[in-house]
């Protein structure tokens, strides 16, 4: 993954390029639906609800979402501006329209041409060319609105809590908990937010920097975290559904596209395998029984006794489903019902993409979350990328009355008597708080931040039952689009000819084409690759700078030839922009020890019992982000922000809380951790 220094930028341009036959019709119902446009639709966004209720609202007010523009009548006449299920607003040509949100000051005699500025100040045209629409905008968020202390200690400088990093992780944390009434400090090492979800530009290509598989974003269920998050603080950022959540290429030419339906996924993947047709479908029902239970409940922390017995009281029944499958992995119960190797494998892979690792060591509740949801809510893709998430988080905080402070190294987490008190940056300054809350990893805060202390019991066990995995080596590409065969799918994963090269280094290929859903990542008539695959940061240490950048290119080249083998011939003469990141990289950009993509179980875990929550041994200090409960995963970190900030919440008095029920069932997963 790849973080380069041009992100460095306040503020930033963005041109939203949409062609008409990619987006969605407005429908009568709040929801969005997955039907083709007629026509001219174009779906530009500026807060939706806003709109609904037809008064601005400054809160997110510089974002494009959930609008739906339908030129309607002789050309621009007249245009019409409509949220989603609610009534539609026109603006005829010329018509300045004030108080919701937009305010349009020209409207151009071409189809569905002109120019706006919305309230906040930020200006941007909505123009049609060739068909497509494109919407430019300016400044669209300010990254220099940070607000900056002198000294930590009390009053005005003293905060509920202080945030270490604005991964997605600590983001919802932060927000979750500004919007309970705490006052938050984010504190990130670098200049923009978003972690491993960030974003960076180049040539007139936004590129996520993690993947594009964007679980939770949904609009329905109680899974969908990140809309949650996000509407949490006022926002909502439209979305493109994704039919295919993945296409595997895999050995002996087995190819099976993940449809959205689940119905056509199993039509296929029983159709490779119809003598296995009972055990797919008992093994996919099991993960539904899991998805199903986590769907029924109300998500907070499994730390806070009064919340869960609340839940097995109110569902018992899905209660004691996750408590079952708590314990187990996802290879275990493939086996009750499938015999075939190769059907194995495959499962292998499904989970090797939930978890990096084989389905014998995948937790199953993980298992069944990620191989159900993206049947039910989906896989959808932010409209603008995925860096619009932090953005979007990042300023909702902010207009909650907290703050977020970027390139705020932390260097030590202050301890007074045994509890976490504050934090030192590394140039000098000091901040205070009720809390401290920890968005780096376990291995980074136990090993960096808390310098000089002895490795609690709690965080002994965790490191000896879990290892950093690999970290990734990644390519982002931009290619000519006649490349792309038609109707090739956005998300691809690819392992050519042996199975047991899966988990090796440069084993398995992940290959993300976001353009595919939303071309105004791409300049027009090109597509964006981004391709990543594990790899150790052993293999890139101890090389001069000529022999590290040679060997980036012979390694990027390598896995180019396999692409360009396997699926995309001519790909690297196509080839227009290519940017290669290494472990190296992840390591220097993501503040991520190692630059590990996360942690992975070192032998057969215990599903996910032994994996901590956010609570730590020290008093004041919690952990939040993928070396927490659930683990690695943009929704499986937004659940840990949930927890945490529910946690912490009743910590400082915002929730409800038994000091009594607390000690007795922080005690007890203690306990049951130490069973994993
Ligand atoms: N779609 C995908 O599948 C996808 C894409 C990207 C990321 N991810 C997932 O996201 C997960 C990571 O999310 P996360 O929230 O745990 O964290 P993160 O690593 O994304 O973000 C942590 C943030 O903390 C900052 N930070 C670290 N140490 C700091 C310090 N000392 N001082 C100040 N700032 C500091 C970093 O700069 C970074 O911005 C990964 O496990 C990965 O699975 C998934
Ligand atoms: C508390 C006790 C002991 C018992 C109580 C029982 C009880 C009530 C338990 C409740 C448990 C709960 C609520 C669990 C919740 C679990 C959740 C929400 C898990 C979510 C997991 C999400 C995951 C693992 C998401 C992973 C997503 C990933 C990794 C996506 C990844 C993509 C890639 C790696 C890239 C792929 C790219 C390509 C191109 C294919």
């Amino acid at each position: 993954m790849l973080l380069p220094n041009s992100m460095a930028e306040p503020g930033f341009t963005s041109t939203l390029a949409m062609n008409s036959s990619q987006f969605l019709t407005h429908d009568s119902s709040p929801q969005l639906t997955t039907s083709r446009p007629t026509s001219q639709n174009l779906y530009f966004s500026h807060k939706a609800h806003d709109l609904k209720s037809g008064f601005h609202n400054p809160k997110c007010s510089s974002y494009f979402y959930g609008v739906q523009l339908d030129v309607t009548g002789p050309r621009t006449q007249k245009c019409e501006i409509s949220s989603f299920g609610c009534s539609k607003i026109s603006i005829l040509r010329d018509h300045k329209l004030t108080g919701t949100g937009l305010r349009f000051h020209h409207c151009t005699n071409k189809l569905g041409a002109f120019r706006g500025i919305d309230l906040a100040g930020s200006s941007y045209e909505v123009n049609s060319r060739n068909s497509r629409f494109i919407l430019r905008s300016s400044s669209v968020l300010n990254m220099d609105k940070v607000v900056e202390k002198e000294k930590g200690g009390s009053g005005d400088n003293y905060y509920d809590a202080i945030v270490i990093g604005s991964g997605i992780g600590g983001l919802v944390a932060a927000t979750q908990l500004a919007v309970k009434g705490a006052r938050v400090l984010v504190l990130e090492k670098y200049v923009i937010p978003g972690g491993s979800s960030g974003y960076y530009q180049r040539n007139g290509y936004t590129f996520d920097v993690g993947s594009s598989v964007m679980f939770g974003f949904s609009d329905k269920g109680n899974l969908n975290l990140i809309t949650q998050a996000l509407a949490a603080v006022g926002c909502e950022i439209p979305v493109i559904p994704d039919p295919t959540t993945v296409h595997f290429h895999l050995p002996n030419n087995l190819s099976v596209r993940v449809h959205k339906e689940y119905n056509e996924f199993i039509a296929e993947l029983t159709s490779k395998f119809p003598y296995e047709k009972e055990g797919i479908l008992k093994f996919y029902s099991e993960c539904w029984k899991i998805f199903n239970a986590l769907n029924s409940l109300e998500l907070k922390s499994l730390e806070e006794p009064i919340y869960l017995f609340g839940q097995f009281f109110q569902k018992p029944l899905e209660c004691l489903t996750l408590a079952y499958y708590l314990p187990q992995n996802a290879g275990d119960i493939a086996r009750k019902y499938i015999k075939d190797p190769q059907l194995l494998s495959f499962i292998d892979a499904e989970c090797f993409i939930v978890s990096t690792v084989n389905a014998l060591q995948t937790p199953m509740i993980n298992a069944g979350m990620v191989l159900c949801d993206r049947h039910y809510g989906g896989i959808n893709y932010p409209i603008g990328g995925v860096g619009g998430i932090a953005k979007s988080l990042a300023k909702g905080l902010v207009d909650q009355g907290s703050e977020i402070l970027y390139k705020a190294n932390v260097t030590d987490i202050i301890i007074d008597q045994g509890k976490a008190v504050g934090v030192r940056i590394s140039d000098g300054r000091k901040f205070f708080a009720k809390t401290i809350i920890s968005n780096a990893t376990r291995w980074d805060t136990f090993g960096k931040l808390l310098k000089g202390k002895d490795l609690p019991k709690e965080e002994e066990n965790f490191q000896k039952a879990y290892v950093k995995a690999p970290s990734f080596l990644s390519i982002h590409m931009g290619v000519k689009a006649e490349v792309l065969p038609p109707d090739t799918d956005c998300h691809h994963f690819v392992l050519e000819n042996d199975w047991t090269r899966l988990e090796e280094p440069y084993g398995s290929i992940f290959l993300s084409i976001p353009t595919v859903l939303d071309s105004s990542l791409a300049p027009e008539g090109h597509h964006i690759l981004h391709i990543f695959t594990t790899s150790s940061i052993e293999d890139w240490e101890g090389l001069s700078p000529k022999d590290y950048e040679e060997k980036k290119e012979l390694v990027a080249d390598e896995i180019i030839s396999r692409l360009e083998k396997k699926l995309f011939p001519g790909l690297r003469s196509s080839i227009d922009f290519k940017e290669v990141g290494t472990p190296k990289t992840h390591r220097r950009y993501l503040a991520r020890d190692k630059g590990t993509y996360g942690p992975m179980p070192r032998g057969t875990p215990k599903g996910l019992l032994g994996m901590p929550f956010n609570t730590t041994a020290i008093d004041g200090l919690y952990c939040v982000g993928d070396s927490c409960f659930p683990g690695q995963g943009v929704i499986a970190v937004a659940f840990s922000g949930v927890m945490c900030a529910h946690r912490v919440a009743a910590d400082i008095g915002l929730e409800k809380k038994s000091p009594l029920l607390d000690a007795a069932l922080l005690r007890t997963l203690s306990w049951l951790r130490t069973l994993a």
